[in-house]
This record gives structure tokens, sequence and C-alpha cells, in this order.
């Protein structure tokens, strides 16, 4: 069985709005729906674990009948860190099921199905798949003295979500103690020395990180 982990348990200080990011109505309806969406149009037999706070649960849960929304889903606690939300959404899968399993940030809503395609596919032929984007601005290296340097943005790739894996490979992975570079599921899986395939993603999948995000999301909705 394949499955999709779509963390939602951050505090989005950087977006500094009382309501949490992810509950953020755009076009009518919270963020998370439209991201839920995404994956069931993908496939709808996909299983999705939803990961929140345990203090969002409820709201959450009256959001769903407000909006009439039912698509199925699991919901599990967040944890302090996304590594500790997205392990805590891992261990929803039993231990002995074989497949693949996404992690996907709740706040990325317009990934495209083409892409949620791309990385099962890539995953399910090596393991590990994640979507990037060339670099398009110039980017400098800046050192301890706060000097800059031009780098080949060639060398360089934006990470987005859908990260997926072999379901075994990921547990295996998120058994490792938490390490501050654990950025993202790539990064945690490479810490085993396993190679992570990428795709390309799509230019809409953004991450709804900031005020201008939303303005954003705004306009690719029209
Ligand atoms: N403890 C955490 C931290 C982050 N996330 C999730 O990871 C995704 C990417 O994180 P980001 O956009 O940086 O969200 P926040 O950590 O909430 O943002 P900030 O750093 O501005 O507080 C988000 O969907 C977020 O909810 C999570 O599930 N649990
Ligand atoms: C997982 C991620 O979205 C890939 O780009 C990113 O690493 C999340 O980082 P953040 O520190 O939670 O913003």
């Amino acid at each position: 069985m394949n499955y999709i982990i779509i963390v939602a348990g951050g505090k989005g200080m950087r977006m500094g709005s009382e309501l949490p990011k992810q509950f953020i109505p755009i076009g009518g309806k919270p963020v998370l729906m439209h991201t839920i969406t995404r994956f069931h149009t993908y496939d709808a037999a996909l299983q999705i674990i939803l990961v929140l706070p345990e203090s969002q649960q409820a709201y959450w849960k009256g959001l769903c009948e407000t909006h009439n929304f039912t698509i199925p889903h699991t919901i599990v606690n967040g944890g302090a860190t996304r590594f500790e939300s997205a392990k805590n959404g891992l261990s929803a899968i039993p231990d002995d099921e074989e497949g693949l399993v996404g992690i996907h940030d709740g706040v990325r809503p317009f990934v495209s199905s083409k892409v949620i395609a791309a990385c099962f596919e890539a995953a399910h032929e090596e393991f590990a798949a994640i979507p990037v984007l060339p670099v398009t601005d110039s980017i400098r290296y800046i050192d301890a003295h706060g000097g800059g340097k031009n780098v080949q943005r060639a060398d360089y790739r934006i990470v987005q979500t859908p990260q997926v894996f072999d379901i075994s490979l990921l547990k295996r992975a998120y058994s490792q103690p938490y390490q501050p570079h654990f950025t993202d599921d790539a990064s945690v899986v490479e810490a085993l020395g396993c190679h992570v395939s990428m795709v390309e993603g799509n230019r809409e999948n953004i991450k709804l990180t900031t005020p201008f995000d939303l303005k954003v999301a705004e306009i690719l909705l029209q």
C-alpha cells in the first residue's frame, strides 16, 4: 500500500499569523484542504496521514464539517521539529507494511499530479526520489566574516516536496537520532549513505512561508 504523510505541525513563525498558516483560507478554502485534495485527485487509493499539533485537531475537524470536506485521512500528533512530526506520521504505518511513502509539506498546496506521479514512479525504481528545480538567480557563498563569493548556480538545485521513499528505508532512516542538518527527508535518508534520485518539480509548488507567499497563492488560484 502507498501512503502520503502531510506534515502540518509547525508554528509558522515567519508567516506571523495568529491563525496557523495551514488553516489560512486561499480561494475561500483552508490551505490544507487544497493540499490534501491534490493527493486524493492524483490517487484516491493513497492512504493520507495528516500530522497536526494536538491542540489544533478539534479546530481542523470543525473546519472539515464547515467545508463539507470528506476526503478520508488519519490524524497524528505533531512534534517539536519537522523531523519529529515526520517520524510521528511514519509511526502510523505498520512496521511490516510494504510499498512507498511520501512526505509533503502541508503548506505546499500547488504540487501538480505530474510531479506527484514522477516522484512515486522514481521511488518505485530507485527507493528514494525528490522533486527539484534549477536555481534561476545568481548565488553567493558567504564566509564567516560576511564576505561574499559567487558560486556556480548550475551546481545547485532548489528542493521541494513530496519526497517519496520505500517504507522500510524511510523507517530505518527515521530511527537515527535527530541532527540539526536534517532540513528535509532526503537529508535523513542520505545520512544512511543511500542515494536519492531527483525528478523535476513544478514552479507553482511553493512553500507558503511568508505573507508574500499568500499573495502569490491567491494569484495562482485565478
Ligand atoms: N515541528 C514541525 C515543524 C514544521 N512542520 C511542517 O513542515 C512544513 C515545512 O515547514 P515550514 O514551512 O518551515 O513551517 P514552520 O516550521 O511552521 O514555519 P516557521 O519556520 O516559519 O515557524 C510545514 O508544513 C510545517 O507545518 C511540522 O510538521 N512540524
Ligand atoms: C522540506 C522542505 O520544504 C524542502 O525544501 C524544506 O527543507 C523545509 O524547510 P523549513 O526549514 O521547514 O522551512
